[in-house]
């Protein structure tokens, strides 16, 4: 596809999803997720592990607000790459700090089926960090858990089961920087 009909595909695809949450109701969510999160952890001196794409905005704005000493790492790992049906989980990039002994806070955008955060969960364990925690903006609420008994430490917002994009989250690699929370229009997904 040439630019122009890639720039007017996705101005359609935004121009008819569904704001679910604006900016300033997700900036509300990472305040009170920051609020508890300096309560908990500032004893910690934790590695946050932010998992990347998705996991961009989402931590980027919840670390100016975190309070405490803390280390900043990132990890790659992606089953959906562009789609909006997951697959198998493809690592890109390893953490780089050594997590044995380290308290891991781990900082993502959405928790959908979960295949990504427990499979991320077990290699941090493998490595023998003391303590893992985890943080998702989004948690989708279906019945198609890898783990339905998993609860992540810290949710943001509960989400029903629809693809969404924005604040990290994209819709075939784009709309990763929409302002706010948005649900494909079913004609598009
Ligand atoms: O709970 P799950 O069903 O496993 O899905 C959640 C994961 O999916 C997204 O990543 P994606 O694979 O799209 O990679 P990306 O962050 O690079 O877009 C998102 O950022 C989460 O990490
Ligand atoms: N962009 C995006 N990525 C996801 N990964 C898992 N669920 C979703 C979703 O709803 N939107």
């Amino acid at each position: 596809m040439k630019d122009k009909e890639i720039i007017e595909t996705i101005n359609d695809v935004f121009k008819s999803a569904d704001c679910l949450y604006t900016q300033q109701e997700v900036e509300q969510a990472i305040n009170q997720m920051a609020y508890q999160i300096n309560h908990d952890l500032a004893e910690a001196n934790p590695v946050v592990l932010s998992i990347m794409n998705g996991g961009l905005v989402f931590a980027g704005q919840l670390l100016t607000k975190l309070t405490f000493p803390l280390n900043i790492d990132y990890c790659h790992a992606t089953r959906y790459r562009g789609k909006t049906q997951g697959g198998e989980l493809h690592w890109k990039a390893l953490p780089q700090y050594e997590l044995l002994d380290r308290n891991v806070l781990v900082v993502d955008d959405i928790l959908d089926e979960g295949h990504t955060l427990m499979a991320i969960l077990n290699a941090i364990k493998a490595q023998g960090a003391r303590s893992v925690k985890t943080a998702v903006l989004l948690d989708k609420k279906h019945d198609r858990k890898a783990n339905p008994t998993y609860q992540a430490d810290y949710v943001g917002i509960e989400i029903p089961d629809r693809y969404v994009f924005g604040y990290g989250m994209d819709f075939n690699e784009y709309l990763r920087n929409a302002p706010g929370i948005y649900a494909v229009a079913s004609k598009d997904n």
